[in-house]
């Protein structure tokens, strides 16, 4: 049995810093775990514009700890109205990627796009500057059934997005089905797909089990386990399309433990231990490496991190909460033991 992991320090390719406080409130555990992360634009108001995200990206490096690293990627949120000449300011400016938010799809997202056709101009502009589209790949028609709207959006708009934009580099994010997963699995070299923590360790009886579980409710939610398992055998495939994205998403726990919970759950505190724990259940530790430290970066066409990470085989207990700015912050699996830990 393996007791220690040393891993190429990985980087997160999907999570939520929020602002202001909040920001830094959890911006340091991810800096301790992460070299780079790919930093969602869900703000209020959403990022939109290359000069708001070079403004975002001054707040998170004026909030890190003392002497980190960490770098921040960032992300534009795309609308109906983001102008093709918007993409060129990206690019040169620094911005990695635009980030597709079907309205009405998650947490923030009413400014999100309408019609992904309204978008195209744009993103052929995204496809010549070598810029990423990153897509929350879910359809919002009220007539379909939550747990299907990944499987539709797949159909409904993935199928004739990679036939109108070949060449666009697209990650489906935080994929939590069968569906996406053999659709990833089936294509070209463009396209990849983060998976969470989450969706590897849970089905949806987790939201269920006892009572209502607020903190595991995230979007997309949690699906049966013929899912899971698919997902699992994804990322420990080895193929590179499929890489680590923690869609680490904090909420105050009065809002989470709510008449009206939001979507989002928090795990930036023990996230490599997470993962860890996943792909220990199947066997497959040999395989974290390259998904949390290789694959990301060479779909980016970016560098890999130098350096390593350490995880030790210990028990430890993860905080029931955190503060987060004001309020109070409840981890995903908070005041549980974890059998692993990131050591250095
Ligand atoms: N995943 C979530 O449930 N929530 C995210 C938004 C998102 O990634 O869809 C958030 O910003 O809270
Ligand atoms: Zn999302
Ligand atoms: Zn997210």
């Amino acid at each position: 049995m393996t007791d220690t992991l040393t891993l190429t320090r990985p980087d997160d390719w999907h999570l939520h810093l929020r602002d202001e406080a909040a920001l830094a409130s959890v911006l340091p555990y991810t800096a301790r775990q992460f070299a780079r992360a790919i930093v969602m634009p869900n703000l209020r108001p959403p990022v939109t514009t290359a000069a708001q995200a070079v403004a975002y990206r001054e707040r998170i490096l004026a909030a890190l700890p003392e002497g980190s690293d960490f770098q921040p990627l960032m992300t534009m949120y795309l609308t109906d109205n983001t102008p093709p000449d918007e993409i060129k300011r990206a690019k040169d400016a620094g911005v990695v990627a635009l980030k597709l938010y079907p309205a009405g799809a998650t947490t923030n997202s009413d400014a999100g796009v309408t019609d992904i056709r309204k978008t195209y101009a744009t993103l052929e502009a995204m496809q010549r500057e070598g810029l990423l589209f990153l897509v929350h790949g879910e359809v919002t028609d009220a007539d379909i059934d939550v747990f299907d709207r990944e499987a539709v959006f797949v159909d409904r708009v993935m199928t004739p997005l990679r036939a109108a934009m070949p060449e666009l580099k697209v990650v489906f994010e935080h994929i939590t089905t069968k569906e996406a997963a053999q659709y990833v699995t089936d294509s070209d070299r463009f396209t990849a797909a983060t998976i969470t923590p989450q969706h590897l360790l849970y089905n949806r009886n987790a939201i269920f089990t006892g009572g209502l579980r607020p903190h595991y409710y995230c979007l997309p939610v949690l699906k049966r386990e013929e899912h899971r398992q698919a997902l699992l055998k994804a990322a420990a495939s080895g193929l590179p399309k499929f890489f680590l994205g923690t869609d680490s998403a904090p909420h105050a726990a009065q809002l989470k433990e709510n008449s009206v919970c939001g979507a989002g759950c928090f795990t930036a505190v023990s996230a490599l231990e997470l993962y860890a724990e996943a792909f220990e259940a199947i066997g497959a530790l040999d395989k974290l490496d390259a998904f949390a430290g290789h694959h990301g970066p060479d779909f980016y066409g970016l560098p890999r991190n130098t350096g390593t990470v350490t995880l030790k085989r210990e028990t430890w207990t993860l905080p029931e909460s955190v503060p987060f700015g004001e309020a109070q912050l409840k981890p995903l699996r908070g005041g549980d033991t974890l059998n692993w830990k990131l050591v250095a």
